[in-house]
């Protein structure tokens, strides 16, 4: 029986170093959430006809796109045609066609393992997508219960552009998911199956991650932090960003070939740059102390929240060159206590090891993680200063209320901000009733739950999900 190569990659909550991610001077703790995206692959045969690849997405009313895979001459490239007129899909199209062309120049049996083609499956778990309009069509109420009675993988009745996405980074997961099971199954790499991974993994680990994130870069027309694409790579951590500089020159390349229609990235250029020692991202391990817990909420306010980077960004540059120490007091201040909270984190992860008694005696005692107020004021300060709503009013009574419930210790707008999500960080789980209640009962946004909590684990490769079976008919 063909074997399927499966690859899951986390989704992301960015619980500090919003905006300051963005410069290199500066860290930001993301966590990888227990949503995950999930990508199979296997081979459809060796016939010697058009060499095809599938991919579906069922989730989706519009998710299906197929492609025929061509040549450069010389053998050094792949080639992409869609086949029929539906949507084209950027992400997927963007990370097959490099992902084949670095596994043509990296893969000792390429044309065996490619055979003539290949059929794929991208899933993510409920939480990626709002479940509002599912759980009303079954007349449920907005509750944790509710959520964990849809089938897993539910169908969004919607098509992938309208879809109400919740924030996690499905981007960045499915690109990660895809690139990750397409240079296992080309056996460029392998992907560990739980969370050590030995030296060799760790190099196929830090090629998939470049190699998604210039994918990421291309399908998004725009070089961001890499946060997402990190957190979906390593779970949680705390994150220095790449140089933007080591994508420039494969960047222009990929999209000079987008404007001519030739084939310009190769898999030479693409081993030039993805996997070698020009990257200067950093990794650092931070994870949630043993028994605290991330809760995660998706808000509808109405309106959803405009893109903010570009404002806050653009009035940080207005200021730096009116009056440069302002912009650099606020990024300084907020980044103080980021490193504090991430202090903080790390000494009761410590002390969890070293002193498991003494651990749980602060745990039970523990009222509020002593960074968060100072996050949250700066940011509010930032929001202010450039007028963009990052911490809007709205949420700040929210984010109070939700502080108040007794075993919450720090509630924030994850991310940019804005009034799309927040999440809270509690003590142990037994508060999430308290605050469910919260949330439920809130009258001035809608509050969602979401099911996702925080989850160290990055990249795996893992069996098939069963509720994946039927989407091979041959099973
Ligand atoms: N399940 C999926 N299957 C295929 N492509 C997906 C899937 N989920 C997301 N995508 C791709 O990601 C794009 C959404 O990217 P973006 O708007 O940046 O969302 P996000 O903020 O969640 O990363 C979609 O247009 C689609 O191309
Ligand atoms: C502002 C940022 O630093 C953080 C944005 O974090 P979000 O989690 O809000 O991201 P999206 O998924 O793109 O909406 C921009 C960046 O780092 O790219």
């Amino acid at each position: 029986m063909e074997k399927i190569t499966v690859v899951s990659a986390p989704g992301k909550v960015l619980v500090a170093g919003g905006y300051l991610v963005l410069d290199r001077t500066y860290t930001g703790v993301v966590f990888g959430t227990s949503a995950r995206f999930y990508c199979a692959i296997r081979r459809v045969g060796t016939s010697t006809d058009a060499i095809r690849v599938s991919v579906r997405s069922p989730q989706f009313e519009d998710g299906s796109w197929n492609y025929e895979v061509g040549f450069t001459e010389q053998r050094d490239g792949c080639r992409l045609t869609a086949i029929g007129a539906g949507q084209r899909n950027r992400y997927v199209e963007v990370t097959i066609v490099h992902c084949l062309s670095l596994c043509l120049a990296g893969a000792k049996d390429f044309s065996a393992r490619l055979g003539s083609g290949l059929d794929i499956v991208i899933v993510g778990d409920n939480d990626f997508y709002s479940q509002r309009e599912q759980l009303k069509r079954a007349s449920l109420p907005l509750t944790t219960a509710s959520l964990a009675s849809l089938e897993r993988f539910c169908a969004t009745h919607s098509t992938i552009g309208d879809v109400h996405k919740t924030g996690l980074g499905s981007s960045a997961a499915m690109i990660t998911s895809l690139t990750a099971a397409l240079l296992s199954h080309f056996g460029v790499v392998s992907i560990p199956s739980e969370n050590a991974a030995s030296p060799a993994e760790r190099t196929g680990i830090r090629l998939v991650h470049d190699a998604a994130q210039f994918c990421h870069c291309l399908a998004q027309g725009k070089i961001g932090s890499g946060f997402d694409v990190s957190s979906a790579v390593y779970g949680s951590h705390v994150y220095r960003r790449f140089s933007p500089s080591v994508l420039d020159g494969l960047l222009r390349l990929a999209e000079s070939g987008e404007a001519s229609r030739e084939v310009t990235v190769r898999g030479p250029d693409l081993t030039c740059v993805l996997g070698t020692d020009r990257w200067d991202n950093d990794v650092q391990r931070v994870n949630l102390p043993p028994g605290f817990t991330l809760a995660l909420a998706d808000i509808d306010a109405g309106s959803s929240t405009p893109k903010l980077v570009s404002q806050v960004l653009a009035w940080r540059k207005a200021k730096a060159e009116e009056d440069l120490f302002l912009a650099h007091r606020v990024w300084t201040d907020i980044d103080e206590s980021n490193r504090a909270l991430i202090q903080t984190l790390q000494k009761l992860s410590d002390l969890a090891t070293a002193e498991p008694a003494a651990y749980e005696e602060v745990r039970r005692e523990c009222q509020a993680i002593p960074a968060r107020d100072g996050i949250r004021a700066y940011l509010r300060e930032m929001s202010k200063l450039a007028g963009v709503p990052i911490e809007p009013e709205e949420q700040t009574r929210l984010l109070d209320a939700c502080n108040a419930v007794s075993g919450v210790i720090m509630a924030g707008v994850p991310g940019a901000g804005g009034f799309d999500a927040i999440f809270c960080v509690t003590v142990d789980p037994s508060c999430r009733d308290a605050l469910e209640r919260v949330w439920s009962s809130w009258t001035e946004m809608a509050v969602a739950p979401l099911l996702a909590s925080d989850s160290k684990t990055g990249l795996m490769e893992v069996e098939l999900p069963p509720e994946l079976r039927r989407h091979f008919a041959w099973l």
